[in-house]
């Protein structure tokens, strides 16, 4: 491991309260094929925690065993102080899920199926948290209000998508594991679900595992980036401190009498310090690009898998 590279495990928790996910050197394998070869992370109440990877880095394989719906091969795992492996129906009304995809209920219509779920959550209901969610309530935070009479079978993709979502959150869960929620949805959907999450995360206190591809997400949902790849979680943090820790050149733009200049400088403070010493108020439109998530993403997982081999 270089040292550009944040060691595993070295998320820290707040001192005093329980981490809601707990992980530690967690073990998977298929067969003979080694999936997690010794997973650490751990998650606050409250955080929103995205987990990144290549296609079959084991993203779904590990929130699987959290959800307590596979069995680790070893290592350590909490889940709201419960080993997922154990959990009873007390412990799984507290967590919500919204699994790849769903492919049954075709002939329900949305309240009712909403209305059904949700009343398995009312023996779970608490003083400070009345469960299920209110269906007409829940119908709007997700943009279902005009579908809630249509059959299931005849929602499109992005309606599909939102009812997962629904069916995720109608518990209130304290602890909500989404892989990859807004596969299918539009810009304006995905901004309601991207509101959605804070609005979990704010009133609700709810702690967010989820998977997803599309970097933009990740930046603009994460309280911290989990990168998994060769089995391991080989950098943690936020964008900017994960960009921070890859030694990546940043790109200067400028214009020069009506011409357009690019140029990638490791030291932009420099470069363009020098830029104005030589040609002064003749520069223009100056910007300075730092690495990107898409940048910083694909060199850790590069230098990672590099190791690995
Ligand atoms: N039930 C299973 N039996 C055998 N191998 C499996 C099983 N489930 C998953 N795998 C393998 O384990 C690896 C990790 O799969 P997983 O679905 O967890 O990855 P992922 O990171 O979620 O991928 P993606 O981004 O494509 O969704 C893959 O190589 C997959 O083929």
């Amino acid at each position: 491991m270089t040292g550009s590279v944040m060691a595993a495990g070295s998320v820290v928790d707040t001192p005093g309260a329980d981490p809601v996910i707990d992980v530690r050197d967690l073990r998977m394998r298929y067969g003979d094929k080694e999936v997690l070869a010794g997973v650490d992370f751990s998650a606050r109440a409250g955080e929103v925690v995205v987990l990144l990877g290549p296609n079959g880095a084991g993203k779904t394989t590990t929130i699987e065993i959290l959800e307590g719906f596979r069995a680790r091969s070893g290592g350590h795992a909490r889940v709201l102080g419960v080993d997922p492996a154990a959990g009873d129906e007390r412990w799984r009304a507290r967590l919500g899920v919204v699994l790849q995809s769903w492919r049954d209920h075709s002939k329900w219509r949305v309240r009712e199926l909403l209305t059904h779920l949700g009343s398995y959550y009312e023996a779970y209901s608490t003083a400070e948290k009345r469960r299920p969610w209110v269906v007409d309530e829940l119908l709007e935070v997700v943009g279902l209000t005009a579908a809630a009479g249509t059959a299931i079978g005849r929602l499109s993709g992005g309606q599909r998508r939102r009812l997962d979502v629904a069916i995720g959150i109608v518990g209130r869960p304290d602890l909500l594991f989404l892989d990859e929620p807004t596969v299918g949805f539009d810009p304006e959907a995905r901004r309601d679900f991207h509101d959605l999450i804070h609005r979990l995360t704010d009133v609700d206190s709810t702690t967010v595992l989820l998977t997803t591809h599309d970097l933009d997400e990740a930046e603009k949902l994460a309280d911290r980036i989990l990168i998994l790849a060769t089995g391991r979680i080989v950098a943690s943090g936020s964008a900017d401190e994960l960009s921070r820790q890859v030694a990546g050149e940043s790109e200067v733009r400028w214009t020069r009498d009506g011409r357009r200049f690019v140029h990638s400088a490791a030291d932009a403070t420099s470069f363009v310090r020098e830029l104005f010493g030589q040609h002064g108020e003749a520069i223009g439109d100056l910007e300075v690009r730092r690495a990107g998530l898409e940048e910083t993403y694909m060199r850790l997982v590069r230098e990672a898998e590099g190791e690995g081999r």
